[in-house]
């Protein structure tokens, strides 16, 4: 799919001035409170009409100010999913999720109905009242409403927001699944660095109306000061790995990485099963030889690519690791008692807390 929007809009005080485009298959619009995400969200959905400027989705002029074009929200072909998942409380979850349907021609229905609610996993919901589901639950059908309109690209405005931490990661995989087998592109709306590094093959960063950064996922997550707020706790590598083996009797699973293997706790997948891991720059520490006695099971081995601009005490160190990039947040203090330069080789130690349930997530698979 491909976005390209440019536009320029006016809301009291509040200036958007905003150009992205986007191939990836979900499209991460991150920044603080009162950037201008969901007044971008509005815009490609049609709710509001931009002061100045074009939207394009997949090459279908949506808004065109100069030339007057402006389609309506209903003949977008886009489907919202929202914070709270707005269901009918009236309407069980068979009659929530048939309800967009109503809508699309009944020649324009493509959607499976079946194929939707099991890549949801809501199949034993479907006589359920909205009251009675659980927040994750309720967000899924949200999700399985939206798809049943057929849409052509789905937006979602912080759709994981009003859950917990147990719920968020309960619902991930089935929006990595989306993503990877649903065939529709994704535009994700968040302020959370752990949901844009588990989910979203493409990042927009934006500040005050304006995009500061853009590109992707793993290029954008590298870079920590465009994360001033969170940045240097949560932010770091994405790297792709597949599972090699697992290590059953100590409830550990091998992955492949291109450096060497980490090993994490147990996962329920298949041997060969692409994986996507965050590895935080908080959570490396450099050492310049092979390390012993030491109770961290990961150490990939790698050079000194650069070193970032000082941040305080701190420095980003930038790794290559076989051809895995990394990044170590480390102290200047270490950076010049241990001789740090480009091209040193080095030792990447990861600490096993590093491999929390919400880090390692399922690898984007290659577009077909
Ligand atoms: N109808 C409106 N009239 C005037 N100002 C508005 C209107 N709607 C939004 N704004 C302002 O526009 C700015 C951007 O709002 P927007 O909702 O797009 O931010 P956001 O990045 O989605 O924030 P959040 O993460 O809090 O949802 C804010 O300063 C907001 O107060």
């Amino acid at each position: 799919m491909t976005l390209d929007l440019d536009i320029c809009h006016r809301q009291g005080s509040f200036t958007l001035e905003a150009r992205i485009h986007s191939e990836g298959r979900l499209t991460a619009l991150f920044g603080q409170s009162g950037a201008g995400k969901t007044t971008i969200i509005n815009a490609i959905g049609g709710l509001i009409r931009p002061s100045q400027g074009r939207i394009v989705v997949n090459g279908r002029v949506l808004v065109d100010t100069q030339s007057g074009i402006f389609v309506p929200k209903h003949k977008r072909h886009i489907g919202t999913v929202f914070q709270e998942g707005r269901l009918f409380p009236h309407l069980n979850v068979r009659q929530n999720l048939l309800f967009g349907r109503w809508f699309t021609p009944r020649r324009e229905r493509v959607a499976d109905f079946s194929a939707i609610v099991d890549l949801l996993g809501i199949g034993h919901l479907l006589d359920r009242n909205p009251a009675t589901l659980s927040g994750g639950e309720k967000q899924r059908v949200a999700i399985g409403r939206a798809l049943l309109t057929d849409p052509q690209l789905l937006l979602m405005d912080e759709p994981l927001a009003s859950l917990d931490e147990a719920r968020k990661s309960e619902i991930y995989p089935y929006i990595e699944r989306l993503r990877d087998e649903g065939n529709v592109p994704i535009v994700l709306v968040s302020h959370s660095v752990t949901e844009i590094a588990r989910l979203a093959t493409s990042i927009v960063i934006l500040s005050d109306g304006r995009v500061t950064a853009a590109g992707p996922a793993e290029d954008i997550l590298r870079q920590t000061n465009l994360f001033p707020q969170t940045g240097p706790a949560e932010t770091g590598a994405l790297i792709e790995t597949h599972v090699l083996h697992h290590e059953e009797a100590f409830g550990l699973t091998v992955l492949q990485t291109r450096a060497g293997t980490l090993t994490v706790p147990l996962l329920d997948l298949a041997p060969g099963a692409p994986l996507r891991v965050r590895l935080r720059a908080r959570d490396i520490i450099l050492s310049l030889q092979p390390p012993e006695g030491l109770s961290a099971l990961n150490v990939l081995p790698g050079k000194v690519s650069s070193i970032g601009e000082p941040d305080g005490s701190s420095v980003d160190v930038m790794l290559d690791c076989g051809g895995d990039s990394l990044v170590a947040r480390v102290t200047r203090k270490s950076v010049e008692r241990l001789g740090l330069r480009a091209g040193l080789p080095v030792h990447a130690i990861i600490k096993s807390i590093a491999f929390d349930r919400e880090a390692v997530g399922r690898a984007p698979t290659e577009e077909t």
